[in-house]
């Protein structure tokens, strides 16, 4: 189990710099496979990553990409992760990739898991993972203390699972085993927060702090 932290000089190198790296890993995996598949953390942090990975010189038509997670809320709501992502990456030269919606429209995330579940198993593992983390040491949507939670991070946890205990809208998230067990895996972070958190994190219980179920052969990008 290993943990590479590289601290970037400022958070635009950062955002520069995981670009590259993504859109590289994607193209080497490319190279002797039919396809690929990039799995993306939704929040804010992401954006700049999502809108310099836009303009990647990569057969986007061969690459599948879906969010971590996402809130059950329409594709126009502010809090919808797909939003963020139709308007920043999936433009460009990505707009030719295959966006696989994990918000389907139906009116609670569990009728959508059985259908959900057959789009994405064909595109596994995951080619290229990014994760974000919040303050709280949450990742995806698996959150601290919480029974989903713990069912989300069990080694035999189903690839979907519909979070409906948190305060707001209803979520949808990828579990544990799928993200881990991704070829290439990231973590995504900024500020002086962040990095105070990931490093509680590692003395703790992954029910405590979720993250830490995730820091096994990942890169972490951190920039102040
Ligand atoms: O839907 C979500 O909320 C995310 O996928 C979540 O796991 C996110 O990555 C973190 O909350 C960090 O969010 P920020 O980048 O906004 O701090």
């Amino acid at each position: 189990m290993s943990l590479d932290f590289i601290e970037y000089p400022d958070r635009e190198m950062l955002y520069l710099s995981l670009a590259s790296k993504i859109s590289g890993q994607l193209s080497q995996h490319l190279r002797t496979n039919e396809g690929a598949s990039l799995c993306l953390p939704g929040g804010t942090t992401p954006l700049q990553v999502f809108s310099s990975l836009s303009g990647a010189e990569l057969e986007w038509s061969r690459v599948t990409v879906f969010l971590n997670d996402e809130r059950w809320v329409n594709g126009d709501s502010e809090r919808s992760n797909s939003r963020v992502l139709r308007s920043h990456l999936l433009i460009g030269k990505a707009a030719a990739a295959n966006y696989i919606d994990l918000y389907t429209g139906s009116a609670e995330p569990a009728e959508a898991v059985p259908a959900l579940t057959e789009r994405l198993t064909p595109h596994l593992p995951i080619s290229v993972l990014v994760l974000g983390m919040g303050v709280d040491m949450h990742t995806a949507s698996i959150f601290p203390d919480s029974s989903e939670s713990l069912l989300a991070l069990a080694p035999d946890a189903p690839l979907l699972m519909p979070i409906t205990s948190l305060p707001g809208e209803s979520r949808i998230t990828l579990t544990a085993p799928p993200l881990n067990r991704a070829l290439n895996k990231h973590l995504l972070i900024t500020g002086p927060e962040k990095r105070e958190a990931l490093e509680r994190a590692q003395k703790l219980d992954p029910t405590e702090a979720p993250i830490r179920a995730f820091l096994g052969d990942i890169t972490v990008h951190w920039a102040e």
